[in-house]
């Protein structure tokens, strides 16, 4: 099943053409890589697809439904996580969660706050304020707000990035489990080619606007003639490459 179609995105700033035509479809329990090098418009891509900017042109339809015209009821079965995103300082972490169960509206939100608490082993955590965090403590209880509501699309910019590598390589676990057990379909954005090669199903590679080509890691590095992604990154960013 389809959860995410995105047709023909396209957003302009200024003289800046930032997205120029991005097409991208997500299905179920799907992990799907966002790459490309600095400025490529990947966030942008990211940002339209959530509703937070509004595209010059092209569609975005997730569960079937048009997020234009059912904003709410689509937005409320997404959830999003970046690094840049702030969270209330003063509050404790528990009580953060608490606050986000109750916007999503959850039946039983204590339960799930535990629930999350104790997936994203933050247990030790739950009592400090958010102001308090390190940047990967602040990364995991925003992993944490992203889970809460069980979104049947997660998008996630950068979402190992302040991780250190045992942190990092548990989240990754971590998101490619939820995405097998409850089908969950995630779309991510890294700059770290080694764990889009292992947890990615599918990359779409952006370069100046436009997808430039599209395949799994094994894929994508035999259209350009090389040998791994990080290959592939280097030629489509030092060399302007696109596909043989
Ligand atoms: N609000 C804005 N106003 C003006 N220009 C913008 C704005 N947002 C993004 N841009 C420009 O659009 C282009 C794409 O930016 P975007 O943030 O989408 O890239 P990105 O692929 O996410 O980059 P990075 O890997 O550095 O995060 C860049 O040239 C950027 O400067």
């Amino acid at each position: 099943m389809l959860i995410l179609e995105a047709e023909d995105l396209a957003k302009r700033f200024g003289n800046v053409q930032a997205v120029d035509g991005i097409s991208l479809r997500v299905g179920q329990g799907e992990i799907a890589g966002l790459l490309g090098p600095n400025g490529a418009g990947k966030s942008t891509t990211l940002h339209m697809l959530l509703g937070l900017i509004t595209p010059d042109s092209g569609t975005v339809r997730m569960f079937g439904l048009d997020l234009a015209r059912h904003r709410t009821e689509v937005l409320s079965q997404v959830n999003f996580s970046a690094s840049y995103l702030g969270l209330p300082g003063v509050l404790h972490v528990r009580e953060v969660l608490d606050a986000f169960a109750r916007l999503y509206g959850l039946r039983r939100p204590r339960e799930r706050v535990g629930e999350i608490i104790d997936l994203l082993e933050i247990g030790p955590l739950a009592r400090r304020k958010v102001i308090e965090l390190s940047s990967g403590q602040h990364t995991r209880v925003q992993l944490a707000k992203a889970l809460i509501n069980e979104p049947r699309l997660l998008i996630l910019d950068e979402p190992t990035a302040a991780l250190d590598p045992d942190a990092g390589d548990r989240i990754r676990g971590l998101l490619v489990r939820v995405a097998r057990e409850t089908g969950t379909a995630l779309l991510i954005t890294s700059h770290n080619m080694r764990e889009v090669e292992r947890m990615c199903d599918r990359i779409h590679f952006v370069s100046a606007g436009r997808i430039i080509a599209q395949g799994t890691a094994t894929e994508l590095a035999d259209d350009f003639g090389v040998d791994d992604l990080e290959e592939v990154f280097l030629k489509v960013a030092r060399e302007g490459a696109v596909p043989a």
